[in-house]
C-alpha cells in the first residue's frame, strides 16, 4: 500500500508517462542505456569533488559498484512499461533508495545535486528534442521526490526514538518511575474501591484518564515508549473503563460486584502491559539484551556508523562475525526451553570471554549472534573467527540441573569492511557467508567472497 504521498506521486507518475508519446520515451531510454557509463562518470567526478559529497565515496566503491549501481538505476527508471504495477514498483525501489541514504545519512541537497549533475550531463552528451529533455527531467525529479519523501520519513523516525529514549532516560530514574507508576494505578483502584463504599461516585473525580497514572501516562508514558503496540492497548483500557465500566457504578440497575470484577480485570491488563513497557525500557536504557547481557540489535546502528567513521577517516578496518549455533532446536526439542536459554547464556560468556575488550558483541536475536571485530585485517578476522569457533567447540555446556553437559558447534559467516557506507550491506555479506558454511557441512568459518558477488 502506498501512502497518501506516494499515491499522488503514482498519480503524477502515470500522468507523465501517458503524455510523453512513446517514441519521446523510447527515445529517452536508448539515450540514457546508451550514455549510462559516461552520466555515472560525470556523476561521481563531480561528486567526489565535492568534500561533503566525497565523505561518502571513495574511488574503489565507486569503480567497483557505485557506478554500476547508478548505471542500472537510471536505466531501470526509464523503461518504456506504463502499467500501475510497474509504475508502483518503481515507486517502491526510490523509497527503498531513500531508507538507505537515511540509515547512510546521506544529507538530501547531496542527492539533489546528483540529480542537477545527471540532467546537466544528460543535455551534454545528448542532443535530443526539448520534449524528450523535459521527459528525463519529470521522471528524475519524481525519483527525487519520493527519494525525499522516504528519507525523511525514516531520517525522521529515528530522531523521534532517540528523542523519546533520549526523554525518558534524561528526566526518568527507570526503576523508581515504574514503582511509582505502579503506586499511582493501585492508588486510584483504591480511591475507586472507597468511592464505592462511601457512595460518592462523581465520574470527573473518578476518571481514569484524569488520574494521576492517567496523566503521567498521557503526557510521558507515551512519548517515552513511542511506538510500542502495549500503548495502545493501554490507552484503549483507559477509555473503556472511563467510557463503559464506570458510568455503571452510578447505574442502579447493574450488578456492582461485576462492575469491580470489570474494573479489576482491565486494570490487571493496564499493569502487564506497562511492566512489559517497562522492561524493554530497561533493557533500552542499558542497551543489553536481557537473556544473555549482550549488545542487543537497537545499538547496532550507533555502534556500527561509529566504525564506519573510524574506518573512513583513520582507516581502520573491522571485521564482521555472524555466528549461529548449529541444530540449536535439537536442544530446545531434547532439553527444554530452560536450558536452551541457560545455554544461550553460556555461549554470550564465551564470546564475550573470547574477545577483546575493543571489540562488540552483539545477540542478534534467536541463537544468532554477532561479533564486531574492530581494527583487523581479513587475514586477523578468519583468526578470530576460527578460534572463537575451536573455543565453543572444546567448551561443555552446563545445563539446568547442573549434573549433565553437552558439545555444542557453531557456524560463522565472515565479512570485512568493504567501504560501502551502509554498514548493513556488509551484514548481509557475513550472513550469505553463514549461509554457506551452514551449507558446507556446519561447524566451520566462511569469508564472505567478494567475487561471488
Ligand atoms: N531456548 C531458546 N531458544 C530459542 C530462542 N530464540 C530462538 N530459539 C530457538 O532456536 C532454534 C533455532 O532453530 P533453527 O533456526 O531451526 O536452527 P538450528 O536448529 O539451530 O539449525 P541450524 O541453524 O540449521 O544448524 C528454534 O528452535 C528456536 O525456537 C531463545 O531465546 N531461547
Amino acid at each position: 500500500m502506498l501512502t497518501e504521498h506516494l499515491q499522488s506521486i503514482h498519480a503524477d507518475w502515470t500522468h507523465a508517462l501517458q503524455t510523453f508519446p512513446e517514441t519521446i520515451r523510447s527515445n529517452v531510454g536508448e539515450q540514457v542505456q546508451l550514455h549510462r557509463e559516461q552520466l555515472a562518470a560525470s556523476f561521481y567526478e563531480a561528486m567526489l569533488a565535492n568534500t561533503e559529497a566525497a565523505r561518502y565515496l571513495d574511488n574503489k566503491s565507486v569503480k567497483q559498484r557505485l557506478s554500476g549501481s547508478l548505471q542500472r538505476w537510471m536505466v531501470d527508471l526509464f523503461q518504456l512499461e506504463t502499467s500501475p504495477e510497474h509504475i508502483k514498483k518503481q515507486i517502491q525501489q526510490q523509497v527503498e533508495i531513500g531508507v538507505i541514504h537515511a540509515r547512510i545519512d546521506i544529507p538530501v541537497h547531496l542527492v539533489l545535486r546528483g540529480g542537477r549533475i545527471l540532467k546537466i550531463s544528460f543535455n551534454d552528451c545528448t542532443d535530443l528534442s526539448e520534449d524528450a529533455y523535459r521527459f528525463f527531467r519529470t521522471l528524475l525529479d519524481l525519483s527525487l521526490e519520493v527519494l525525499a519523501i522516504a528519507y525523511h520519513k525514516n531520517a525522521e523516525r529515528n530522531t523521534r526514538t532517540e528523542e523519546a529514549y533520549r526523554l525518558f532516560s534524561i528526566s526518568q530514574d527507570v526503576g523508581r518511575e515504574k514503582e511509582a507508576q505502579r503506586a499511582a494505578l493501585l492508588n486510584w483502584e483504591n480511591h475507586i474501591l472507597f468511592s464505592q463504599a462511601t457512595g460518592d461516585t462523581s465520574a470527573e473525580s473518578m476518571r481514569l484518564a484524569q488520574s494521576e497514572f492517567g496523566l503521567w501516562f498521557r503526557h510521558k508514558g507515551l512519548h517515552a515508549f513511542e511506538g510500542a503496540p502495549e500503548c495502545n492497548q493501554i490507552l484503549a483500557e483507559i477509555d473503556r473503563l472511563d467510557s463503559s465500566i464506570l458510568p455503571l457504578m452510578t447505574d442502579s440497575s447493574a450488578d456492582k460486584i461485576n462492575v469491580i470484577h470489570d474494573i479489576r480485570a482491565a486494570l490487571k491488563t493496564i499493569s502487564f502491559c506497562l511492566e512489559s513497557l517497562f522492561k524493554r525500557s530497561e533493557e533500552l536504557e542499558t542497551g543489553k539484551d536481557v537473556l544473555t547481557r549482550l549488545l542487543n540489535r537497537k545499538f547496532l546502528p550507533a555502534v556500527m556508523s561509529k566504525q564506519l567513521t573510524l574506518a573512513r577517516t583513520r582507516n581502520e578496518r573491522y571485521g564482521l562475525l555472524v555466528i549461529d549455533i548449529d541444530h540449536f532446536k535439537d536442544v530446545n526439542d531434547t532439553y527444554g526451553h530452560d536450558n536452551g536459554d541457560y545455554i544461550l547464556q553460556q555461549v554470550a560468556v564465551v564470546l564475550s570471554n573470547s574477545t577483546r575488550s575493543g571489540d562488540y558483541c552483539f545477540r542478534l536475536g534467536g541463537e544468532e549472534f554477532m561479533v564486531v571485530v574492530v581494527d583487523v585485517n581479513q587475514q586477523q578476522v578468519l583468526a578470530v573467527a576460527n578460534k572463537l569457533r575451536e573455543t565453543i567447540a572444546k567448551e561443555r555446556f552446563k545445563l539446568t540441573s547442573g549434573k549433565e553437559s553437552l558439545h555444542l558447534t557453531t557456524s560463522i559467516g565472515v565479512s570485512v569492511y568493504s567501504g560501502h557506507p551502509d554498514y548493513t550491506y556488509d551484514m548481509k555479506h557475513a550472513d550469505q557467508a553463514l549461509y554457506q558454511a551452514k551449507q558446507q557441512g556446519r561447524n566451520c568459518v566462511v569469508l564472505w567472497d567478494e567475487t561471488a558477488d
